[in-house]
């Protein structure tokens, strides 16, 4: 990086809404990972369904990612006079390194990877909205999200005959889509079911912990997590699911004995060797979004 773009990276982070931008990424990671209970996924209870990773490597994590935030950003509001399929190439770099920055803060440990996707994503929409002069909403990031990922699952799924990793391979097995579907249809599963479950319940006046575990179930009951199934395979995944619509038809987070029906689920997911980390990276993009406005043209910047 030369000097010129390094003192104007460092103007950059000055700017007030840059700085709120990055706080809240790193907000959304610490309330998704310290919830409890939750089925399968690292909490302050226990490490879920996993025995690489625990509590601590994901705060390391979230502040690792936090630093790359003013770079997705800037790299959107460079970039805002171009289309937005023609983004994604630039931007993969960036994700790439802000990877290695997590892979370093957890010695090797897979802990966001799908997290540095959907907000590395999120981070360089909101600064292509704020250069163009568009108002930062909830539908207005989504919108943007879904045009730079426009024919990412064609041409990173179904063209590709190479199965690299575990979303690629899971999608030509069983058509899942993964993280890619979800940020090429601008994050419907959370525009559509856990922002709309979260909102309802903390304007109804309900604990956020407690809305967010609703909003979590929400996503379980019908994300279709390549995580799940790259454990599992299509009937672990089928059984979380399944066992997630069970918990909500019988009331969710409103029934007085949700903490040991949680505490039961989280058992039977560490038995299966379950983990939702695809619901959990969804989850942190729920709370994300919910601190911007809906669609009308209030800006944050
Ligand atoms: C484009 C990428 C997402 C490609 O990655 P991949 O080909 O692997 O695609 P997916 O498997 O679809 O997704 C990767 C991660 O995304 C999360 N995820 C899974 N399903 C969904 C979903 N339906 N919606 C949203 N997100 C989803 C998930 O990440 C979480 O789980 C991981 C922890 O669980 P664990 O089981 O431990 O994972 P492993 O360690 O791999 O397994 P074990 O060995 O332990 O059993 C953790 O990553 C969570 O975040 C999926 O893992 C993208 O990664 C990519 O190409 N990156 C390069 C940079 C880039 O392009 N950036 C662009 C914007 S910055
Ligand atoms: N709390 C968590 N546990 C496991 N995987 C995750 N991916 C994102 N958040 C996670």
């Amino acid at each position: 990086m030369n000097s010129a773009n390094a003192a104007h990276r460092l103007e950059l982070n000055k700017l007030p809404w840059v700085v709120r931008c990055s706080q809240l990424a790193n907000s959304a990671m610490l309330n998704e990972v310290n919830l409890t209970p939750k089925p399968g996924l690292v909490d302050m209870r226990n490490n879920g369904a996993h025995k690489d990773m625990d509590l601590t490597d994901f705060y390391r994590s979230a502040e690792a990612i936090r630093i790359w935030i003013p770079y997705f950003i800037e790299y959107g509001m460079s970039t805002h006079l171009q289309p937005s399929s023609d983004i994604l190439y630039g931007l993969r770099p960036l994700g790439m390194a802000c990877e290695a920055s997590m892979y370093k803060a957890t010695s090797g440990v897979n802990t966001h990877k799908g997290t540095i996707f959907s907000l590395g994503l999120l981070a360089t929409a909101m600064g292509r909205l704020v250069s163009n002069q568009k108002a930062v909403t909830q539908q207005n990031l989504c919108h943007e999200v879904a045009a730079m990922s426009h024919g990412m699952v064609m041409r990173e799924l179904e063209q590709n005959n190479q199965a690299l990793t575990a979303g690629q391979r899971l999608y030509q097995q069983h058509g899942l889509s993964g993280a890619r579907g979800e940020a090429e249809s601008g994050f419907q599963s959370v525009l559509t079911t856990s922002l709309p479950v979260y909102q309802s319940l903390i304007a109804q006046g309900i604990d956020p912990q407690r809305a967010l575990l609703q909003a979590l179930l929400s996503l379980m009951a019908v994300n279709g997590d390549t995580n799940v199934a790259s454990r599992g395979g299509p009937e672990g995944l089928r059984w979380l699911q399944q066992t997630a619509q069970q918990f909500l038809a019988e009331g969710g987070v409103m029934q007085t004995d949700y903490i040991t029906k949680l505490k039961e689920f989280d058992r039977q997911c560490i038995e299966r060797n379950l983990s939702p980390g695809g619901s959990a990276d969804l989850l942190i993009v729920t709370w994300f979004l919910a601190q911007f406005p809906e669609s009308h043209s209030k800006n944050i910047n």
